[in-house]
Parts: C-alpha cells; sequence; structure tokens
C-alpha cells in the first residue's frame, strides 16, 4: 500500500480508536511517515487529537455510531487504542473488507474481555497462567474465591489501567471487591475473574512486534524485557531492559510468540509476563502499545509506538535497544480541569531527561497526567533520573 499525500486523493488514512497518551505518540509516528490521521475518543480534545489531521468524539461501543464513522471517513487501517470498543462490529467491518484492522479485529476482540484472552492462553494454548475463575454475581464470586484461596485478585472483565481492581486477603473482603469491580467497569459486565495471586520476583511487559519481511510474510522481533513496577493495578514506573535469567528470557518469548502468533495481523504487541527465577506465568496480552513501553521512547531505535506505525504500514522495524532507560509516571494529583505545570525546567534540569505532558483537559488525582523519561549508563541510574523529573513536575491549579 502506497502512501500518499495527508488531505488528497492520494492519502493513505489511519483511524486510532481511543486517544490517549499512547495512541498520541502513534499518530505522531504516523504524521511523521506522511499519513493522514483520523483520531476519535470518548470525550473532546484527547490527547491525540489534538495533533491528528480530524478528531470525532463518539461512544465507541456503540456498533451503529462506530460504523458510520467509518464508512463516512473510509480509513485504510482502523488502529483500537483502547479495550471498550464495539469489537463485533469491527469483525463484521474487517470480512466486509471496509478496512483493515490492527492487528486483527480477532485480535481486538478476544482482548477487550478478560476472559476471551485468558481461556485461549489458559484452554486453548496451554500457557501456565495464574489460577482463576469467572462470577457474574456475588454469590458465585463468593463460592470463586473460596475455590481459588486468598489472597487472590478480583477484576472486571472489561477494564483496564486497574480499575476496579481489589486484591483479597480474607473472605472479608469479597463484598467491597465485587461492589468495587461494578463501579471500575468501563462497559458494566456485572462478570468478573478472581486470580490467585502469582507470588512472582517481578514482573515484564514483553513487547513483540510483528512486522512484514522483505518476503511478504510476517515475522515477529522482540524488544528487551521492561521491568515495571505496578501500584494498585497501575504501571508506576518501568524500565529497560530488565535483567533475567537466560531460561526466563527464552520462556518469556516463547510465551510471547504462542500467543501473538495466534492472535496474528501486524502490529506491536504487550506481552505481561510474571517471573520468579526461571519460571514465567501469562498475565494478558495488549494488541497495542503498552503503558509500560512509553519507556522506549528513550532507550529504543525505535520506540514502540514507531514500531506499531510502521508494522501498520508495512515497512520494516528495528526492536533494538539503543540504551538503558526508565519512566516514571505523572500523575494529576487533584481533581480540576485546564491545571497547569510547574518544575518543568527543573524536571529538564535533570541530565539526559526529558517528558511527555499528554495535555488532557480534565485531571483527576490517579489520572496518568505526563510522563518523566530518562536514559543512564545502567537502569538503576535512568531509574533515579526519570523519577528525579516526575517529582520535579508539580500539577497545580490553573
Ligand atoms: N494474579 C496476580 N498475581 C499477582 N499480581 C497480580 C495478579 N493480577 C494482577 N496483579 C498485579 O496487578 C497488576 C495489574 O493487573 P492487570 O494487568 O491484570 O490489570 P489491568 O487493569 O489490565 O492493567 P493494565 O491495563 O495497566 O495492564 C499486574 O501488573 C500485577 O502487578
Ligand atoms: N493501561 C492502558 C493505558 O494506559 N491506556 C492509555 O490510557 C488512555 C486512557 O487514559 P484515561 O483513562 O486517563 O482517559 C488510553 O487512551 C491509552 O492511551
Ligand atoms: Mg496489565
Amino acid at each position: 500500500m502506497r502512501i500518499g499525500t495527508p488531505l488528497s486523493p492520494s492519502a493513505l488514512r489511519v483511524m486510532l480508536l481511543g486517544a490517549g497518551e499512547l495512541g498520541k505518540e502513534v499518530l505522531i509516528a504516523l504524521q511523521r511517515l506522511g499519513v493522514e490521521t483520523i483520531a476519535v475518543d470518548r470525550y473532546a480534545d484527547a490527547p491525540g487529537q489534538q495533533v491528528a489531521h480530524r478528531a470525532h468524539v463518539i461512544d465507541m461501543s456503540d456498533a451503529a455510531a462506530l460504523r458510520a464513522l467509518i464508512v463516512a471517513e473510509r480509513p485504510h487501517f482502523v488502529v483500537p487504542e483502547i479495550e471498550a470498543i464495539a469489537t463485533e462490529e469491527l469483525v463484521k467491518i474487517e470480512a466486509e473488507g471496509l478496512a483493515t484492522v490492527i492487528p486483527t479485529a480477532r485480535a481486538a476482540q478476544l482482548t477487550m474481555n478478560r476472559e476471551g484472552i485468558r481461556r485461549l492462553a489458559a484452554e486453548t494454548l496451554g500457557l501456565p497462567t495464574s489460577p482463576y475463575r469467572f462470577a457474574s454475581s456475588l454469590d458465585e464470586m463468593r463460592a470463586a474465591c473460596a475455590e481459588i484461596g486468598f489472597p487472590c485478585f478480583v477484576k472486571p472483565v472489561m477494564s483496564s489501567s486497574g480499575k476496579g481492581q481489589s486484591r483479597l486477603t480474607s473472605a472479608a473482603d469479597v463484598d467491597a471487591a465485587w461492589a468495587y469491580a461494578a463501579a471500575g467497569s468501563r462497559v458494566d459486565q456485572g462478570r468478573v475473574i478472581v486470580e490467585g495471586q502469582i507470588d512472582f520476583d517481578y514482573e515484564i511487559t514483553q513487547l513483540t512486534v510483528r512486522a512484514l519481511a522483505a518476503d511478504g510474510t510476517v515475522d515477529t522481533a522482540f524488544c528487551a524485557p521492561i521491568g515495571h513496577v505496578q501500584v494498585k493495578g497501575d504501571y508506576v514506573e518501568s524500565w529497560q531492559p530488565q535483567a533475567m535469567s537466560a531460561a526466563a528470557l527464552q520462556k518469556s518469548r516463547e510465551i510471547a510468540k504462542a500467543v501473538t502468533d495466534n492472535l496474528g495481523g501486524r502490529g506491536i504487541f504487550g506481552v505481561e509476563l510474571f517471573v520468579k527465577g526461571d519460571e514465567v506465568w501469562f498475565s494478558e496480552v495488549s494488541p497495542r502499545p503498552h503503558d509500560t513501553g512509553l519507556v522506549t521512547l528513550a532507550s529504543q531505535y525505535q520506540s514502540e509506538f514507531e514500531l506499531h506505525a510502521r508494522a501498520i504500514l508495512g515497512l520494516p522495524v528495528d526492536a533494538g535497544l539503543r540504551e538503558p532507560g526508565a519512566s516514571a509516571v505523572i500523575y494529576g494529583g487533584m481533581e480540576a480541569s485546564g491545571i497547569a505545570f510547574d518544575g518543568v525546567a527543573d524536571a529538564l534540569a535533570v541530565p539526559r531527561s526529558d517528558l511527555r505532558l499528554f495535555g488532557k483537559p480534565q485531571a483527576f488525582e490517579r489520572r496518568r497526567m505526563g510522563v518523566a523519561l530518562a536514559a543512564g549508563s545502567d537502569t538503576d541510574e535512568a531509574r533515579v533520573r526519570a523519577k528525579l523529573a516526575a517529582a520535579a513536575v508539580k500539577p497545580c491549579q490553573p
């Protein structure tokens, strides 16, 4: 497929469904390659909408609205950037040949619901995962927790970034966890997964890119493993490379290959894995850039966003690490719209540091509003720098 001139009849058009901080970087990468970009989100002035050629605000879980927009815009590629989308409509749209869905409509459909991807990984592919049960009522959940045992995790089947997630240490936590899951679910499904706790040494994201090779087949390339720290199910810090045993790295890549081969298509995937010694468990996968992969903006020759853009367009990729790097999240820390940021100069005075302020119109206490990035001679140095830079940025009332 040829790249033409944006805003002309020869334009190659890409539509992102979801235009948060991750989509914004993909849109920038696409624009640099001369692509016409369309950013869709559930609210106006989402980060990616501020850089795309056109922006639309729709309810992306509304199948009719989604189809109408795709018919009106006629994008060559439709790129899901969040989970909560009418993916059954994307399956139809792909089957009709209306647009190519990245990586595939089936991948978007299977991963939007924890049940789809968990059953595929554990039951179809036989990969090691935490023990799990699904429950659709408080009674079922009580029984599931008793079977799995404590501590366990409860998550809505449709949610991300830790929304609606609880860690339960005893049966006394069950009622509150059920209520919290119902409140945190993106699409209120009233269904949860109960997972036994994996007692891991560390967790990683294995970014995996499926891109077109010179001979026209799809090749798999692996980025260096990304280590990260999560608080309440949401990432606060990541670094690359994570040191691992050769055996654990090999198992991680075998798991990533098995899952991404099954999901198919082209694009980047974030395969989340738990590691203890040489043992590795599959947790979940994003068929799109991963938040912990923001670090690649500082550490790789081609960031995960550039890799995604190239893979979408059928172009060659280089998943290589350039140097050790780290990222640290900047939260809103308050509930306000149109906030300001003090301390940006102090942050950027940290050696080898950089910032992304996403431009989200509304801040919440625990909403990710920006990220600090840093490179270093090793990941320890990069982490110290990224955290220093993040701490220097002070969100404040406008
Ligand atoms: N079974 C488990 N055992 C141990 N830790 C877990 C388990 N499930 C979740 N966690 C912890 O919670 C974090 C978030 O879980 P998970 O990735 O399933 O949530 P999420 O809402 O999909 O988040 P995101 O969208 O950011 O990936 C994990 O990275 C891990 O730190
Ligand atoms: N773990 C998934 C993830 O990080 N997704 C990123 O967060 C945005 C939503 O942010 P918001 O909730 O602040 O609107 C999404 O659009 C995506 O960029
Ligand atoms: Mg996760």
